[in-house]
């Protein structure tokens, strides 16, 4: 049996961040993945994506400034594309391991699973330690529908080696709308089939309104209110049964995904035999995100049952609280005021704080600013359709929330979530001078 300070189980950004910190204390450290070391942001999720993304900004902005000073036809060589992508990508795991090797982890490579409150086996291992950490992600959820095995996940769609003339995606969230983007600049045709009245359900509506009609402008296929129920490998492709109120649907298709969200990663890991309690959001933690069954054991990340969103910046935020806790006693509560959050459609939609029904909700006394802002000059110069905004500001004129769709909405929004941290008021952001012109520049107009 191997004696450790801390066993970290998982080697994504929580994981990651936990293991080196406790290690630099000079606390004995342990870290296991059952995968490359990296987790999904950096080997299967925000990175690979980002890169692909970046390909797509460039076929739409040229696109968009076609017959305006563009001329000529460019495309993205998909294979090219998931070279380069794959080239960048493949460093990370050696990367990660000198890091470890720098900050003095040890480390191991298998899947672990609970033996007691304090033990955990890798392979042929056993491992004690006086605290362990539940960093272990999410997964794709099973769909448990006839056929549900035969779609891909988001994994295996960032690793395709061609792109299908026609993919259908179950779900409307964050994935469905970021690979339809993606995939029609590529050349794809897209079908999405959403159960929800509005894709992206936690976003403001009236946002995601604006990139409803750009994703229908596109020419995807974007099915409200329809459930897929069954799934069928037919020839060389699938067909996919989709129900709603108004009857049943059945296309073919080359490929289907399945982006129907995604469950935190506790399978076979023995957690009864170690007395801690989880739920279908993960790992039941108090505030300091420590277990609520057994004190040795805390969680981070997605597959802790946190207040925080399923986000990398917030797995990282949640990682630093569950070291410092470890190195000092539960004395770090992580702060979820401000989480931004952006969808990597084109174009951008992103988000920090609450929605207008949030903070109705909360009988909060609020001011709306909202309207269209493709008039704008920072629209009108690269010829941009969509562009809009909701601020949402509480009667002091702190704001309460911000919804962008448009060019860098993703960059805007973190001056958003930094007026919010630092307790700016309206007036200040509306009377600060920005560089010009630049989109930050419109955010005086917007407040
Ligand atoms: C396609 C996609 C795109 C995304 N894009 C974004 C984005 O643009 N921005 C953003 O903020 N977030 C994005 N996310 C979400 C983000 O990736 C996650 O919130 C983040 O990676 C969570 O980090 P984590 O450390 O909690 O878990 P992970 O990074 O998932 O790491 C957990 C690790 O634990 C390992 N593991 C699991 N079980 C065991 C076990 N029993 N034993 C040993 N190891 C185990 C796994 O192999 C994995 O490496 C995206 C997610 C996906 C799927
Ligand atoms: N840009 C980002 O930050 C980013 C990008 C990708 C993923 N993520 C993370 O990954 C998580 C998972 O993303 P996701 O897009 O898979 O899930 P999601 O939870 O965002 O959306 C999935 C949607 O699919 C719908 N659905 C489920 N089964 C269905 C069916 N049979 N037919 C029709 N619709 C169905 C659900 O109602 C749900 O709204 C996100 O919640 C987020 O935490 C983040």
């Amino acid at each position: 049996m191997k004696k450790y300070d801390v066993i970290v189980i998982g080697s994504g950004m929580g994981g990651m961040t936990i293991a080196n910190k406790c290690a630099k204390k000079g606390l004995k450290t342990a870290v296991t993945d059952s995968r490359p070391y990296g987790g999904t942001c950096a080997l299967r999720g925000c990175d690979p994506k980002k890169i692909l993304v970046g390909a797509a900004e460039i076929i739409d902005r040229a696109n968009k400034m076609k017959g305006i000073g563009i001329q000529g036809h460019i495309s993205i060589n998909w294979q090219d594309l998931m070279a380069y992508k794959n080239e960048l990508v493949s460093k990370m795991p050696k990367n990660v391991e000198k890091g470890y090797e720098k900050s003095g982890v040890e480390m191991y490579h298998g899947t672990a699973s609970f033996e007691s409150e304090n033990t955990v086996r890798i392979g042929d291992d056993l491992l004690e330690a006086d605290k362990i950490v539940i960093a272990t992600g999410a997964r794709p959820v099973v769909l448990d529908i006839p056929g549900g095995n035969l779609p891909i996940d988001s994994t295996d769609f960032l690793n395709l080696g061609k792109l299908p003339e026609h993919i259908t995606f179950i779900g409307g969230g964050y994935i469905a709308m970021e690979f339809a983007h993606l995939a029609v600049r590529a050349g794809s045709k897209v079908t999405i089939f959403h159960r929800g009245k509005m894709p992206l359900e936690s976003f403001e509506s009236d946002i995601v309104k604006h990139l409803v009609k750009a994703t229908e402008e596109l020419g995807i296929e974007l099915h409200l209110e329809w459930d897929v129920v069954a799934v069928e490998k037919k020839d060389s492709g699938y067909t996919v049964k989709a129900e709603s109120k108004g009857g049943e649907k059945t296309i073919q298709t080359n490929l289907v995904v399945n982006a129907a969200g995604r469950v935190p990663e506790l399978d076979g890991m023995n957690l009864e035999k170690a007395n801690i309690s989880y739920g279908k959001k993960g790992i039941d933690v108090n505030e300091y995100l420590q277990s609520l069954t057994n004190e040795r054991v805390y969680a981070a990340g997605d597959a802790a049952d946190s207040k925080g969103l399923n986000l990398t910046p917030v797995a990282v935020m949640e990682g630093h609280a569950v070291a410092t806790n470890i190195i000092r006693g539960n004395s770090k509560k992580p702060d979820y005021t401000e989480m931004p959050s952006s969808v990597f459609t084109l174009p951008t939609l992103a988000a920090v704080g609450m929605t207008e029904a949030q903070a109705k909700k909360a009988g909060l006394e609020y001011q709306v600013k909202a309207s269209s802002a493709s008039s704008w000059y920072n629209a009108k110069r690269i010829n941009e359709s969509t562009y809009a905004y909701k601020i949402i500001s509480d009667k002091e004129g702190y704001i309460l929330g911000a919804h962008i769709i448009g060019p860098h909405a993703e960059e805007m929004i973190n001056l958003f979530a930094m007026t919010i941290k630092a307790k700016l008021k309206v007036s200040d952001i509306r009377d600060m001078v920005y560089s010009y012109p630049s989109m930050a520049s419109d955010i005086g107009s917007m407040v």
